[in-house]
């Protein structure tokens, strides 16, 4: 069979916004109902929701049918957890906090095979080969693979423009949460001094020829940015969608003035 198109790398080159969405439920179940709802694509979330290897490879396999490309976030840039992730068969990664070119540098190395890189060999163990059903795999894997550096910290946007310019490196993704409290602004990514970073993070990248992306579950943010020039946007967060949606539902018959939260009583 041929190696597996990656459409989220394909599409960062077009000049149409990809909008994404946050998959933070951790089971195949929930990620297959965010894939049948036609965003662009989705994150795989292994930082800060409760994913392992085997859950990500779940979540893999029942989003596969759909256009919805799968993005996986790592918990971190350990160059073994990189190469389970590959090895399970994601092809887009995205890895928190980097901060510098060496850093960046060392993921794209953890990502490719020698003589680029240091990525082991799994061959016919692997869903990524479809268990060696994809002829040159071994040469052809980087293709299709893709590697977001996540720029989400004061030292990580002085040093953009270096990371951004490293070959292998696709793309960079703020983090707005992340770079708001670094900033000393907690819980304030609309703070002037945390917007001026972020466009600085965002003209940097595309300056450097990369594609950039963010997370902005709120709408007008998310408009700006795209104006700013982000070609790839998480605009919703499942989880948040959920519990925004129980708590609409219910506030329209629950009395004016009942508690949203109320306390269980034992
Ligand atoms: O700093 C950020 O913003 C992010 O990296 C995204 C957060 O981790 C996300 O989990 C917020 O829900």
């Amino acid at each position: 069979m041929n190696l597996p198109r990656n459409a989220f790398k394909a599409a960062l080159t077009s000049t149409q916004t990809q909008y994404g969405i946050w998959a933070g439920f951790a089971n195949g179940y929930a990620a297959e109902i965010i894939a049948g709802t036609g965003y662009d694509w989705m994150l795989i979330d292994g930082e800060h929701a409760p994913n392992t290897v085997p859950s990500v490879l779940g979540q893999l396999q029942a989003v596969a049918p759909y256009t919805t490309a799968p993005v996986v976030r790592a918990v971190t840039g350990d160059a073994n957890l990189i190469k389970q992730l590959l090895d399970v068969g994601a092809q887009t990664l995205m890895i928190p906090m980097v901060e510098t070119a060496e850093q960046a540098q060392s993921l794209v190395r953890a990502m490719r095979y020698p003589p680029h890189g240091i990525r082991g060999v799994g061959g016919g163990l692997t869903r990524a080969t479809r268990w060696d059903g994809v002829p040159d795999y071994l040469t052809s894997a980087h293709e299709e693979l893709c590697l977001i550096v996540q720029v989400e910290s004061r030292i990580g946007v002085e040093n953009v423009e270096a990371i951004a310019s490293v070959e292998g490196v696709d793309a960079v993704f703020i983090g707005p949460a992340d770079l708001s409290i670094g900033l000393g602004h907690a819980g304030n990514p609309g703070h002037p001094e945390v917007q001026e970073r972020i466009r600085h993070a965002v003209d940097a990248t595309l300056a450097a020829g990369k594609a950039c992306g963010i997370l902005a579950p709120n709408e007008a943010d998310a408009r700006r940015y795209q104006d700013w020039g982000c070609q790839f946007i998480a605009v919703a967060i499942d989880i948040s969608l959920l519990r925004q949606s129980a708590q609409a539902t219910l506030a329209r018959y629950r009395e004016p003035g009942t508690p949203q939260t109320p306390s269980r009583t034992y």
